[in-house]
């Protein structure tokens, strides 16, 4: 069996880490693993971690560490033999420390994306809010205006998506991420790409992983080819 592989993707709201995981997991056959979805199939699940959980997620807020690494560390744990990317996490230094203590990651990736695009992407975002799927009017719409692919059930523009609440979620993000991304580039596992269009991005994405997970690689691109 090839070795396990485990990465991290992080970067502002907007910046695509949510696209980008999805077509990693297609070529690359690993688990997309997002902070946001488990999240939120905690909260409709009424789980004791969910409903706490969504108490500071309403307000706008980052839910606390202990809780996050309470409800990941274990999800992680039991992925022993499969290979994960995960999105959303960690988010902030003490999150990454006890990630850390958990496994080692081979690899993580920071998107570096102009404000202008985010807020000009965010404010075109809308999201079926039971499965996390994603849309932007420009960029990949749904089939039928305003509904999900898959269940046909609405979709909704975050209220965190207006112009306004931008600005203060980006500087957030940086004064969190910075410590995390000096770490993972003091361990030398850190790959920043940058630019203004995921489709522009991907092709070097995709050729760094496929030098790191050569086996799976070729195995998949010969059966699910993707631009
Ligand atoms: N690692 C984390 N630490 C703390 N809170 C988190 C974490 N991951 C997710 N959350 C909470 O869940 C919410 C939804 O997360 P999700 O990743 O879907 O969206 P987001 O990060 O706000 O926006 P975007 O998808 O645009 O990056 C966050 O706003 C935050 O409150
Ligand atoms: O090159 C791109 C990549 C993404 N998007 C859109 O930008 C928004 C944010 O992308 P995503 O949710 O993947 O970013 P995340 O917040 O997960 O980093 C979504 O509406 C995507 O459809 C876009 O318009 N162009």
């Amino acid at each position: 069996m090839s070795k396990l592989f485990r990465a991290v993707i992080m970067g502002p709201p907007g910046s695509g880490k949510g696209t980008i995981s999805e077509r990693i997991a297609q070529r690359f056959a690993l688990t997309h693993l997002s902070s946001g979805d488990f999240l939120r199939e905690n909260i409709a699940a009424n789980t004791e971690a969910g409903i706490l959980a969504k108490t500071y997620i309403d307000r706008g807020l980052l839910v606390p560490d202990h809780v996050m690494t309470r409800l990941l560390l274990p999800k992680l744990e039991e992925m022993t033999r499969h290979s994960w990317l995960m999105d959303g996490f960690p988010r902030t230094l003490a999150q990454a420390n006890a990630l850390n203590s958990t496994c080692d990651l081979d690899l993580v990736i920071s998107l570096n994306i102009p404000f202008e695009t985010l807020k000009e992407r965010l404010s075109e975002r809308w999201v079926h809010p039971a499965s996390g799927r994603v849309y932007n009017m420009g960029f990949n719409p749904p089939r039928i205006q305003g509904r999900d692919d898959i269940s046909g059930e609405p979709l909704i523009q975050r209220e965190d998506d207006q112009p306004e609440a931008i600005v203060s979620r980006l500087r957030h993000y940086k004064d969190l991420a910075k410590p995390v991304i000096d770490l993972y580039r003091s361990k030398g596992i850190l790959h920043k790409f940058s630019g203004t269009e995921t489709d522009r991005i991907w092709p070097y994405i995709n050729s760094l992983l496929s030098t790191k997970i050569p086996s799976i690689s070729q195995t998949v691109t010969q059966h699910a080819p993707l631009p």
